[in-house]
C-alpha cells in the first residue's frame, strides 16, 4: 500500500471543505494509487521528474512527490494549490539529498541551480583601503565560524552567504538579524543550525545536537536513487520537515485540524534522541522554560509502551492540573495508548504525585500498622500514632504548634521555616525520636540551629504531630514519606509482598519535588535501566528547597542533558524573562551550577511591553486596553481564552476580575474549582500558570509595593533562597506568553524586573 509522508507545508491555511477533501484524497491515494479519479500525473518539464500533481477537486490540485524505493510507493505530500499554482510550484519543487549532510530537504529548483559563491582568495595582495566609517565585523566569522565552514555543514549557498555577512552595531542586533535569517531557511534544519550559530554554538555541537551525518552520499547522483532518498528522508535532522504518518486518524489531524500540534510529529533530533533512547539508569533532563521537556516525556511514555505493551508506566507531575494536562497531550499523541488510573497496571498511569501516594496508602493498609517485628510503615516515619492516615492536616496547624511553645525565638515563629525543616529534615531522616533529630544532620539549610534551638523547634514538631495524631490526619509530605517506605518495606520483605508498581517513571516539574516526593519516585520503580526519567529546570522552581538527587538514592553519573531551543515564546519575550534571573546563581538537582548558555528563541516578534502606571485604577485601565486591542486587533485577533493575566495571589486576581468588568473586559478567575471559560480571558495566579501556555500575557502589578512580604519574615539565612525563587516565579510566568507579554505595575517596578526592555 502507498505510504503518505507529510512534507513542509505552505504557511496559507485552506478552507474547512477543502481540508477535507485533501484527506480523503490522500485516503484514496494510500488505499490504490492507480485509482482513476485520482489523476495523478507528472509534469512536463518539472525540475524533479518525481514531482506528480493528483486531483483533489476541479479547482484544486495537490502537489507531491513520488518516491518508489524497493517496495511500496510513498508520496511526500507537499500542499493543495489552485490549479495554476499548483503547477507553477511543482515545476520548481524538489525533494534532494543535500549532498554535503545527506539530509534530505525540499528545495526550489531556481535555488539549487544557483551557483556556489567563490570563496576569498587566500593570497589576496590589494591593499585594503582604510574605510572611513569602520564597517561592523561580520558576526559569524567574527566568532570563528567562516562561510566555508556553513557550506561545509550542507548550508544552502545562497543563505550561507547572507548568513556568513551579517553584521550590525551591536552583537544583539546582528544576533537578530541572523535568527531573521533563520526564519527564511528553506530547510527546517538549516533554521534551526543558524539559530544555534546566532546563540555562539559552537559549529561541532550544531552538528551534533541535529545528528547531522559527517558526510554525504558518496555518489553525487545519489538524489536520483529513490532508495537512498527513502533513508535521508529518515535522518532525525530530515524528519523536522517530514512525517511518515503511521495510521489515518494522524493523517486525518495533520490535514483538517489547524491546531495539529507539530510537536506531535517534527521533533528536534535531540528531543526524539531522549525520547527514544534506552537509558542505563536514571536519567535527568534539564532545560529552560518552553524547550519541549514536557513533549519529550509524552513522546517517551509512548515509546516505553510501544516497545512493551506489557511495561507498567508512571508518568506524573507536581501537582493534579498538570497531571490532567499530560493526559490530553497523551490522547492527542496517540488515542489508542493505554491511559489509566490503575496504579501498577500494564499501559500508562497518569496522576499528581501526591495522588500516588494517597493510592499507595489506599491500597498498602496491612503494612501501614505494627506487625511482627515491623513498627508498620506510618510508625516509621511518624512514631508511634494511629494508622489513619488518608485525612488531610490543616495548614493552621503549624501557626498553632508554633503558638505552644513561647520559648522560641522570633525569627524561627515562621510557618514556612517548620514546613522546610520538616521536609528537609526530618521526614527523609525518618526522625521520630527528640534525640534522632539533635544529631541529625542538616545540609543545605540555611540557618544553624544550636542545640537549644533544636529542642524548642523539635518541641513544635512534637506539637504538630500530636495534634494532627489526634485528628488522625497527615500533610502531603508525611503521605508522600510513608508510601515510599510501604513500598521499600513490601519490594524488601522476605517473602515480596507487593511488586513495586512501575517498571519505569517518568517526571515532569523535577525541580519542584520535595524530598519525600522523590523518595517516593524512587520507591516506584526497581533500579535499573530506564528506570526513572526526570524533566526539570531548577530556573523554574518556585516551590520547597534546593535539593540534589543522588541524596535520594537518585543516582544520574552523568546520564543528563539538557535542551536548549525554545518552541515556546519569541526571542523577545525570552531576553526578557532570562533578564529576571539576573546574574543570580542557580543550582541543578546535581549540585551543578544551571546556566541559561545557549537558551535561544528561533522566533522574532514585537518588544515587550513594560508599563508603569500611577495606581492599581491605572493598572486595571491599561490591562483591559490591552485585552481588547489584542482581541478587536484587525489583522489577527487574539481569542480571549487564549490571553492570560497573571497575578500574584487569588485576592489581586479577584480584585482584577472586577477592575476589568468596569473598563467593560468580562474575564473569569481560574483557579482550581473554576475552570477556565471559552470566550474569556483568564485571570490566575503566577503560580498556577505554571506549565501552561498563552498567546498573550499581562503579568499584573508587578511593583516593588507588592513584593511579597513573608519574605521578610522567614529567618535572615533563609531570605535569599525565597527572592530566588521570587524571580522564578516572575520567570515562570513571562514564560507563558508565546507571542507578546505585556508588564504592568504601579509607582515602582518590581526589583526582580530587568532595568531595560529587549
Ligand atoms: N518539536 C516541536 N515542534 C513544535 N512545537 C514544539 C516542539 N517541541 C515543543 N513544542 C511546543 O513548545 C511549547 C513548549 O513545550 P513544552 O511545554 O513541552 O516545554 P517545557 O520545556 O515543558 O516548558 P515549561 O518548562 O515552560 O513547562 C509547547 O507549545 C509545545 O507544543
Amino acid at each position: 500500500m502507498p505510504q503518505i509522508i507529510l512534507g513542509p507545508q505552505p504557511k496559507k491555511s485552506l478552507d474547512g471543505s477543502v481540508k477535507k477533501a485533501v484527506f480523503s484524497f490522500l485516503e484514496k491515494l494510500q488505499a490504490d494509487d492507480t485509482a482513476p479519479g485520482l489523476h495523478i500525473e507528472p509534469i512536463n518539464g518539472s525540475h524533479d521528474p518525481r514531482v506528480r500533481t493528483g486531483r483533489v477537486s476541479e479547482f484544486w490540485r495537490a502537489v507531491l512527490v513520488k518516491v518508489q524505493g524497493g517496495g511500496d510507493a510513498h508520496y511526500v505530500y507537499l500542499g493543495t494549490f489552485a490549479h495554476d499554482d499548483a503547477i507553477a510550484f511543482a515545476k520548481t519543487a524538489s525533494v534532494r539529498i543535500n549532498p554535503r549532510n545527506g539530509i534530505a530537504e525540499l528545495i526550489q529548483a531556481d535555488l539549487e541551480s544557483r551557483p556556489e559563491p567563490s570563496l576569498p582568495e587566500a593570497t589576496d595582495t590589494t591593499p585594503p583601503q582604510p574605510p572611513t566609517v569602520p564597517a561592523p565585523e561580520p558576526l559569524l566569522p567574527r566568532r570563528g565560524v567562516s562561510l566555508a565552514d556553513l557550506l561545509e555543514l550542507g548550508i544552502d549557498p545562497a543563505l550561507a552567504e547572507r548568513a556568513a555577512g551579517v553584521a550590525a552595531g551591536t552583537e544583539t542586533e546582528a544576533e537578530d538579524l541572523l535568527l531573521d535569517l533563520a526564519g527564511q531557511a528553506e530547510a527546517a534544519w538549516q533554521g534551526n543550525a543558524l539559530v544555534d550559530l546566532a546563540v555562539g554554538t559552537p559549529l561541532a555541537d550544531v552538528a551534533a545536537k541535529l545528528a547531522l551525518p559527517a558526510e554525504g552520499p558518496a555518489d553525487p547522483a545519489a538524489s536520483s536513487d529513490d532508495s537512498l532518498l527513502l533513508e535521508a528522508l529518515q535522518q532525525p535532522a530530515a524528519r523536522l520537515d517530514f512525517h511518515f504518518f503511521e495510521n489515518n486518524e494522524e493523517l486525518r489531524a495533520a490535514i483538517e485540524d489547524d491546531d495539529f500540534g507539530k510537536w506531535r510529529v517534527f521533533l528536534h533530533p535531540e528531543q526524539r534522541d531522549h525520547a527514544t533512547k534506552a537509558r542505563n539508569g536514571s536519567f535527568r533532563l534539564s532545560g529552560g522554560a518552553g524547550t519541549g521537556k514536557t513533549v519529550v516525556l509524552v513522546h517517551r511514555a509512548r515509546h516505553l509502551a510501544r516497545r512493551d505493551p506489557s511495561a507498567r508506566i508512571i508518568l506524573t507531575t507536581y501537582n493534579r492540573t498538570l497531571a490532567g494536562q499530560l493526559v490530553e497531550q497523551l490522547r492527542t499523541l496517540d488515542p489508542e495508548l493505554p491511559v489509566h488510573e490503575n496504579l501498577g497496571a500494564p499501559g500508562v498511569f497518569v496522576g499528581g504525585i501526591d495522588q500516588i501516594a494517597r493510592k499507595v496508602l489506599q491500597r498498602g493498609t496491612a503494612r501501614l500498622l505494627a506487625g511482627g517485628d515491623s513498627p508498620g510503615s506510618v510508625a516509621t516515619v511518624l512514631g508511634a500514632r494511629t494508622a489513619e492516615v488518608l485525612g488531610n492536616t490543616a495548614n493552621a496547624r503549624w501557626d498553632q504548634a508554633i503558638a505552644m511553645v513561647p520559648g522560641l525565638p522570633a525569627e524561627l515563629r515562621s510557618p514556612t521555616f517548620f514546613q522546610a525543616e520538616y521536609a528537609t529534615v526530618v521526614l527523609p531522616n525518618l526522625v521520630t525520636q527528640r534525640d534522632q533529630y539533635l544529631r541529625v544532620r542538616r545540609p543545605g539549610r540555611g540557618t544553624a540551629l544550636s542545640r537549644p534551638l533544636r529542642t524548642a523547634v523539635w518541641d513544635v514538631i512534637e506539637a504538630y504531630r500530636a495534634s494532627a495524631a489526634a485528628d488522625a490526619t497527615t500533610d502531603f509530605e508525611e503521605k508522600a514519606m510513608i508510601a515510599a517506605v510501604d513500598l521499600d518495606a513490601a519490594a524488601g520483605a522476605v517473602v515480596r509482598s507487593a511488586p513495586r508498581p512501575a517498571d519505569h517513571v517518568l517526571v515532569d516539574e523535577g525541580q519542584d519535588l520535595t524530598p519525600a516526593r522523590l523518595l517516593l519516585l524512587r520507591a516506584l520503580a526497581e533500579e535499573g535501566p530506564d528506570d526513572l526519567f526526570l524533566a526539570e529546570d531548577s530556573q523554574q522552581r518556585i516551590y520547597g528547597q534546593k535539593i540534589v538527587l543522588s541524596r535520594y538514592g537518585i543516582n544520574i553519573r552523568g546520564r543528563s542533558r539538557r535542551l536548549t531551543l525554545n518552541y515556546r515564546t519569541t526571542a523577545q519575550n525570552l531576553r526578557y524573562a532570562v533578564g529576571v534571573l539576573a546574574n543570580e546563581q542557580f543550582v541543578d538537582l546535581d549540585d551543578e551550577s544551571a546556566t541559561v548558555a545557549g537558551y535561544r528563541s528561533a522566533r522574532s516578534g514585537p518588544p515587550v511591553i513594560a508599563e508603569g502606571l500611577g495606581s492599581l485604577a491605572g493598572e486595571y485601565k491599561e490591562a483591559a486596553e490591552l485585552v481588547r486591542s489584542w482581541i478587536e486587533s484587525p489583522e489577527r485577533p487574539t481569542k480571549p481564552e487564549n490571553i492570560g493575566l497573571l497575578v500574584r495571589d487569588r485576592s489581586s486576581g479577584n480584585r482584577l476580575v472586577t477592575g476589568l468588568a468596569e473598563h467593560g473586559v468580562d474575564a473569569r478567575f481560574v483557579g482550581s474549582e473554576m475552570p477556565a471559560a471559552p470566550g474569556k480571558p483568564v485571570v490566575m495566579t503566577m503560580h498556577r500558570s505554571k506549565g501552561m501556555e498563552f498567546s498573550k500575557v499581562v503579568l499584573f502589578d508587578i511593583s516593588e509595593s507588592s513584593d511579597p512580604s513573608w519574605i521578610s519574615s522567614l529567618p535572615e539565612a533563609e531570605r535569599a533562597d525565597a527572592r530566588l525563587r521570587d524571580r522564578s516565579l516572575i520567570y515562570v510566568a513571562a514564560t507563558r506568553a508565546r507571542d507578546e507579554l505585556a508588564i504592568l505595575w504601579k509607582g515602582s517596578p518590581s526589583q526582580v524586573l530587568p532595568a531595560t526592555t529587549p
